[in-house]
């Protein structure tokens, strides 16, 4: 891979950190996602790997989710191989029979949101300028329904249906008060928090945790799995309307304009 996307390591424990690592704000480009699950496919085929905390190597944004560009002005072959690249990565994420632990160390938009909601616990840093939450009708498009059907598993129906609607970003401790993250602790204890939850999660034997989490997750991921190339087309149909071509562009104007 071209880019040094991401670090990963296994100490003694079983337990694997993978710190993203794309400046400047760990957009999830193709080739970002590409490495990602390659990366989540290795450990998970490895047998001392029983664990994984994701975390940010870059200060104030865990990620700030799905790189925008690659949605906008590409051929539908681009958009189809983007957005399989997308499911392949929740599809192993969210189904991975490893624990997984974000230590969500900075701003967590959308798809960086959707990383988080994947993984079995959340520990967000407590800074109240740190924010999460899925946002997509801020930006004029739609959160996908197994995006919702993530977020409703984390938080409930009523929450997740407000929350998807005004495409709110919430800081650190709204999205604690709503159960997005399950705990917050000052920056600098993050890594210790997470390592301790795995310690906890790791103690109990594997084959009766994994098959509990499959059975809670099994529907929503059968869901996908049942429905992939319709979601493509659904996406490469959504994404190339001029209107929302137009939304992503004056999106990115937005953010581009915010810093001058
Ligand atoms: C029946 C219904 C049918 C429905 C069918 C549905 C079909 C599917 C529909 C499609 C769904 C698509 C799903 C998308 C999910 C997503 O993830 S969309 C991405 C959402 N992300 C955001 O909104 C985050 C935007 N970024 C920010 O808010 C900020 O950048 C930040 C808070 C993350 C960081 O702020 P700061 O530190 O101040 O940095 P900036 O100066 O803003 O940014 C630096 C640099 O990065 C560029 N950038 C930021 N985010 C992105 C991104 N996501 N993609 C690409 N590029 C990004 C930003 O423009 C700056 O660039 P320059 O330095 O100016 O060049």
């Amino acid at each position: 891979m071209a880019a040094a996307t991401l670090a990963r390591r296994i100490g003694r424990s079983g337990v694997a950190v993978m710190k993203f690592k794309s400046p400047p704000v760990n957009s999830l480009s193709l080739e970002f996602l590409t490495e990602f699950s390659i990366s989540l496919e290795k450990l998970e085929n490895n047998r001392a790997c029983r664990g994984v905390i994701i975390t940010s190597a870059l200060p104030k944004i865990f990620s700030s989710g799905l790189d925008i560009t690659e949605m906008c002005g590409k051929s539908i072959e681009h958009y189809t191989e983007f957005w399989r690249a997308v499911q392949e990565m929740w599809l192993r994420l969210y189904g991975s029979n490893m624990v997984t632990v974000a230590a969500v160390n900075g701003s967590s938009p959308a798809g960086g949101c959707l990383i988080a909601l994947s993984c079995d616990y959340r520990i967000m840093a407590e800074n109240p300028k740190f924010s999460i939450g899925l946002n997509e009708a801020q930006l004029g498009i739609v959160a996908p329904f197994w995006f919702k059907d993530t977020f409703v598993n984390v938080v409930g129906h009523r929450i997740a249906e407000r929350s998807l609607q005004l495409g709110s970003l919430h800081p650190a401790p709204e999205a604690h008060k709503l159960g997005l993250v399950d705990e917050l602790v000052p920056e600098e204890k993050l890594m210790e928090k997470a390592a301790a939850v795995m310690a906890q999660w790791l103690a109990l034997p594997d084959h009766a945790r994994q098959l509990t989490k499959t059975m809670m997750r099994k529907a929503v991921l059968d869901r996908l799995v049942a429905h992939r190339e319709e979601d493509i087309k659904n996406f490469i149909s959504f994404v190339s309307k001029e209107s929302i071509q137009k939304s992503l562009r004056m999106y990115m104007e937005m953010l581009k304009k915010k810093k001058s």
